[in-house]
């Protein structure tokens, strides 16, 4: 089945009324449903575009129409074992959370309550039906992705580590790691943990939404169904995307614009996502956000359907067409339906009651299941349709031949049809001829001028060649804009922040909290900065146990400190740690109101460690052999990575970086600087030994830099000590430059 996309259009706001509507809702022909989405050409009125789904939904759609006819279908393939992903997608201010969420009343309540309501409903009809020998149990997991990082939604955001919870693939799905998973009796206990989650989301005020989501929330809801040791598992997920926003609407602040870059980034991959799929390529850019990650879309097995939100006025023509153009090629994604497989309950299976729940549980093969349907069956059985995990409907002509531009959907006037030849046979809707002209998805309307400049100028190269260079032109493009945005704004900013010096000398809370933030954050970046092997996840674990334990969260410190333990085996100093911390909890459920010795000696060392802490001294080293920050650390590996870095660093390797800083007139070196203060990420990344990550991570740290009297990296030493970069980067970075 191919994604089902859908489009709904929101009503007029009370603001809004009088205010121009221009997007209308209409059918192949009389007496079918509404499936065709009509706008006028930006450029000449008397011209529509016409965008075909598999549904429209007009301003005058309830919650429940809406619910009845997507999503209730899909509750019943659901309980057999099918996953169901559903996702809102649209520009800023269209009304995605209203349809995922919806309001409290009964009426306005949206897919996600309907969803959960519908499931506790099927699951408890499922128990009285087997007389209770099938039990159904729900288990929630909650988050969001803000600025291209994930955080827990479940938990209190005190909790939260600056760099997020890290993604991993595991049985071809991407989970996220560390996350916790409530379990759910009924509709009461989801909309208490739902409502106070929310609470956790971060939201904010602009120009075109007084709530608007500056994250994107995924709400996992898992099935689990039990009949003896027979087990079934299933997820249902609704995603709340943020909206993509026109900047130069938004009026927003620096900090809603590092938040508008990172939505409007994250979409802009989907849609290469997207067009990459319906193009048919073999290289999908899913890795390039966390959002596409998750998503995974067309490679999920199962069910998926998108909801595109429109807002009807004229305010919006640019970017409705810009979102119809994505959602449009979406349709097009083929994928396939593939039951989970059921599991055979070896020892009983523990379930997620607990806040913890680290990964999802493995589903063991089956050798004698009858119902499982793996694959290749799937595709054998279906043998007209492709075996990939997705494909896309191709005239038979078009399928060997590499795409041309004129091969990607393109928007067309009602007036035009296509020719007999060019018609695509496979899919009813198309009958509808597709729309053209328009700029290509854009990452955000910052680029539209330098995107419709680029799409008008002439085409020289092979078209596929092209469509990556424009891609790429168009991500240097914003890099660079929203870099000098955030540049100019400081500037403006400068003046007024110019305050009298500190009389103290003693650093500022919020000094000491950005000094310990970066600091944690530049050990987060080594962690992530590791291939993803056990060690990588166990240190991963010790941060978040010192970062529990900073908070004096010694519960959560120990699971995590257990957490790590099987990717250190066996070391003394964990297996104390966790003795020590096993030991002050029991002795403080027992009630024991006076703090033990054991405790007063604990709290003195976390008193110590934060003293030690806040002067943020860069050899944090442990000089008492009491708990220090580097504790964990020592016993990852002996001796201390970082404390050999840093001698290297002390010794032969920053004088190596001051021997190319020597000639700070080298036109190496210079050439280096310049590119790293362009803050061009296609520049940076252009470098030798920078990937994606590590490029995003200097831009983005070049960016906050805004804020202090910063005018660039002068030289390669202090290049290296910033966030991420080190020494070996930087020298690779020199040595792969060509003059
Ligand atoms: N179908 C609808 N009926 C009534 N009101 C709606 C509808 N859709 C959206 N609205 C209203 O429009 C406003 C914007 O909607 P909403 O916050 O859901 O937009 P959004 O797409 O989630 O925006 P953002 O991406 O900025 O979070 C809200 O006040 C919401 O109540």
């Amino acid at each position: 089945m191919s994604v089902r996309v859908v489009a709904r259009i929101r009503p007029l706001l009370e603001k809004e009324h009088g205010k121009d509507v221009i997007v209308r809702a209409d059918r192949v022909e009389e007496g079918k449903p509404l499936t065709i989405v009509k706008i006028p050409s930006p450029k000449n009125e008397s011209e529509e575009f016409s965008f075909a789904f598999n549904g429209v939904y007009e301003q005058s759609t309830t919650q429940e129409e809406l619910f009845t006819a997507e999503v209730a279908p899909h509750l019943k393939a659901l309980f057999q074992g099918l996953d169901v992903t559903i996702f809102a997608y649209g520009v800023t201010g269209t009304g995605k959370t209203h349809t995922m969420r919806g309001g409290l009343k009964l009426a306005e309540r949206g897919v996600i309550p309907r969803l959960l309501s519908n499931v506790f409903r099927r699951g408890k009809k499922i128990a009285k039906d087997t007389n209770g020998e099938t039990t159904v149990q729900v288990a929630l997991s909650y988050y969001e992705i803000y600025n291209d990082k994930v955080f827990d939604l479940l938990e209190p955001p005190e909790n939260r580590t600056p760099s997020g919870l890290p993604l991993r693939e595991k049985d071809g799905k991407t989970v996220v790691v560390g996350l916790s998973e409530r379990s759910c009796e009924d509709l009461k206990d989801f909309e208490k943990l739902y409502i106070e989650a929310n609470n956790n989301r971060v939201t904010a005020s602009t120009k075109l939404n007084a709530h608007s989501s500056r994250s994107h929330a995924i709400l996992r809801v898992k099935v689990t169904q039990t009949a003896g040791d027979i087990v079934r598992e299933s997820t249902a997920s609704a995603i709340d995307l943020a909206g993509s926003e026109d900047n130069r609407r938004t009026d927003n602040g620096k900090e809603r614009l590092i938040e508008s870059a990172a939505i409007n980034k994250s979409l802009f991959v989907l849609s290469q996502c997207i067009d990459a799929i319906s193009r048919g390529d073999k290289r999908i850019p899913y890795r390039e956000s966390k959002m596409t990650r998750i998503l995974s879309l067309g490679q999920n097995n199962g069910i998926t359907i998108m909801i595109l939100n429109l807002a009807p006025m004229r305010s919006y023509h640019l970017d409705t067409l810009s979102s119809l153009n994505v959602s449009s090629r979406a349709k097009r994604i083929e994928v396939r339906e593939i039951e989970n497989e059921i599991v055979f309950k070896q020892p009983p299976r523990t379930n997620s009651s607990g806040s913890t729940n680290i990964q999802r549980q493995p589903l063991r093969p089956l050798a004698n299941a009858h119902n499982i349907h793996s694959g290749a069956v799937v595709a054998a059985k279906t043998s007209d349709k492709p075996v990939k995990a997705f494909s896309v409907f191709t005239d038979k002509a078009s399928k060997a031949v590499a795409p041309t531009r004129a091969a990607i959907p393109v928007a067309i006037t009602t007036q035009l049809r296509r020719s007999s030849s060019n018609k695509r046979p496979s899919d009813p809707s198309e009958q509808i001829p597709r729309p053209s002209k328009l700029a290509r998805p854009t990452y955000t309307s910052l680029v539209r001028p330098i995107a419709s400049q680029l799409a008008t100028q002439p085409v020289a190269q092979p078209a596929t060649q092209q469509l990556s260079i424009f891609a790429e032109q168009i991500e240097a493009m914003v890099e660079k804009k929203v870099a000098e945005i955030l540049a100019s704004r400081a500037a403006e900013a400068a003046p007024a922040r110019a305050e009298p010096a500190h009389e103290s000398n003693a650093p500022s809370e919020t000094q000491i909290s950005d000094e310990v933030r970066r600091r944690l954050d530049a050990l987060e970046r080594r962690i992530d900065n590791d291939t993803h092997d056990g060690r990588s996840e166990g240190l991963r674990f010790l941060l978040q146990a010192r970062q529990a334990k900073e908070r004096g969260d010694d519960e959560a410190a120990l699971r995590f400190y257990e957490l790590a333990l099987p990717s250190f085996p066996g070391q003394a100093k964990l297996l104390a740690k966790i003795e020590r911390l096993r030991a002050k909890i029991a002795a403080k459920k027992g009630g024991d109101e006076s703090p033990a010795p054991e405790w007063r000696e604990d709290n003195r060392k976390v008193e110590k460690k934060r003293e030690r802490m806040y002067k943020v001294r860069d050899d944090a080293e442990d000089e008492d052999g009491t708990e220090a920050d580097v504790d964990d650390e020592t016993f990852v590996d002996k001796p201390s990575r970082i404390k050999a870095s840093r001698k290297q660093k002390a010794s032969g390797k920053r004088g190596a970086l001051s021997d190319m800083d020597e000639g700070s007139a080298s036109p190496r070196t210079k050439q280096l600087l310049d590119i790293v203060n362009s803050r061009n990420l296609a520049l940076i990344r252009g470098l030798h030994g920078f990937g994606a990550k590590k490029a995003q991570d200097l831009v983005d740290h070049l960016a906050l830099k805004g804020d202090e009297e910063f005018v660039g990296v002068t030289s390669l030493s202090q290049l290296s000590m910033l966030p991420g970069m080190g020494s070996r980067t930087v020298e690779r970075a020199y040595e792969g430059l060509t003059v």
